[in-house]
């Protein structure tokens, strides 16, 4: 068994040993658990039960909502309470779309405020000057909060194949059923959940930008007999982050060049057949990799994605729907009814 590193944020300010595990957890390991992040344990208990009516509900009653997205290809937004859909909820639909959106945003903002208070934390264990990370990639990053459903996933098949995350950090909770795991030195180790904290794993971008010194981290997600939830958030840069390298982790270039050769590609939810990084801004890699990349995606897991971003960014995306609502009707929602299955963009 594997000792993953356990860091109470309240603890951080006052004890070096804290931040020694987030040292371990940030370079060498690329995941690790958070405590005291912001949500009550009965908050995240409700939060469970209102996801669980959400994906359980009956066919009518996802009809129902389906009728409220049928224009939006992609995602289910319950974010915004001015708009149509919010307006235009049938009053006879059984599920609390308020409550659900009221507790939905608030994770959301909690999960957003830790990740980029780990930022900073990350800034200080590197040494660097403070903001260069949050100011350099994250002044208004791209930001989404999944509930993924695992409908008992059949023998033989992965929840989610391995894979790396995109973004700069994922902030997950899980339910307790288990069977996350991650690869740690080529071996793969449970992650059991522990209850009220929250998993923290680096990603592709964050390790872009510091040559590799903080540890992008694989994980997948084992079959199991029941069925399972976790709400991932995903912190990506800022749209119009510079694809630019920060020069104080040079040092590890080639041992990164080294390790980007040895890799398989497609490895993030994207599809990145001989990526260079290059110059430009995220949003010129988004658009190349990931916007194309559902056809690529379709098969990486077994579950039902329900996605939650801010509206100005859903405003930004907008073209990106417009485009998958031109793709063949096969590629949009295959065996879903309201939920698109293992087929997100903003997420992984
Ligand atoms: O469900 C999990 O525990 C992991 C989910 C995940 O890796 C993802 O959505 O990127
Ligand atoms: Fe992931």
């Amino acid at each position: 068994m594997f000792n993953f590193p356990i860091i109470d944020l309240n603890k951080l300010e006052s004890s070096s040993s804290e931040r020694e595990e987030l040292r371990r957890g940030l370079t060498d390991v690329g995941f690790f658990y958070v405590k005291n992040w912001g949500l009550s344990e009965s908050e995240l208990q409700e939060i469970e039960a209102l996801t669980r009516e959400v994906f359980t509900a009956s066919d009518a009653e996802q009809k129902k909502l389906e009728a409220y997205i049928r224009n939006m290809a992609h995602s289910f937004y319950l974010f915004d309470m001015d708009s149509e859909f919010i307006q235009k909820v049938d009053p006879n639909l059984k599920l609390d779309i308020k409550r659900i959106d009221e507790k939905f945003w608030k994770m959301f903002l909690a999960m957003k405020n830790t990740g980029l208070d780990l930022l900073t934390w990350f800034e200080k264990i590197f040494s660097l000057q403070q903001g260069r990370l949050r100011e350099q990639f994250a002044t208004d990053p791209v930001c989404c909060l999944h509930g993924n459903y695992y409908d008992k996933t059949p023998k033989g098949e992965w929840g989610i194949e391995s894979h790396l995350d995109k973004g700069l950090i994922t902030l997950l909770y899980q339910d307790q059923t288990g069977g996350l795991e991650a690869e740690y030195e080529g071996k793969w180790y449970p992650i059991p959940p522990i209850e009220g904290s929250l998993i923290i794993n680096l990603g592709r971008m964050l390790e872009y930008f510091t040559y590799g010194v903080a540890k992008g981290a694989w994980h997948r997600v084992r079959a199991h007999k029941t069925d399972r939830i976790s709400w991932p958030f995903f912190l990506n840069p800022s749209f119009d982050a510079q694809f630019a390298r920060l020069d104080e982790f040079k040092s590890n270039e080639a041992a990164f060049t080294d390790l980007e050769k040895k890799r398989r590609i497609n490895v993030s939810g994207t599809y990145e057949p001989g990526t260079t990084f290059g110059s430009g801004t995220y949003r010129d890699w988004h658009n190349k990799y990931v916007v194309n990349a559902d056809e690529h995606r379709r098969n990486r897991g077994h579950l039902k994605i329900w996605e939650m971003e801010e509206p100005a960014k859903a405003e930004v995306d907008g073209p990106s729907f417009k485009s998958l609502q031109a793709l063949p009707n096969q590629w949009k929602q295959p065996n879903s009814r309201v939920y698109l299955n293992g087929s997100s963009w903003g997420g992984y």
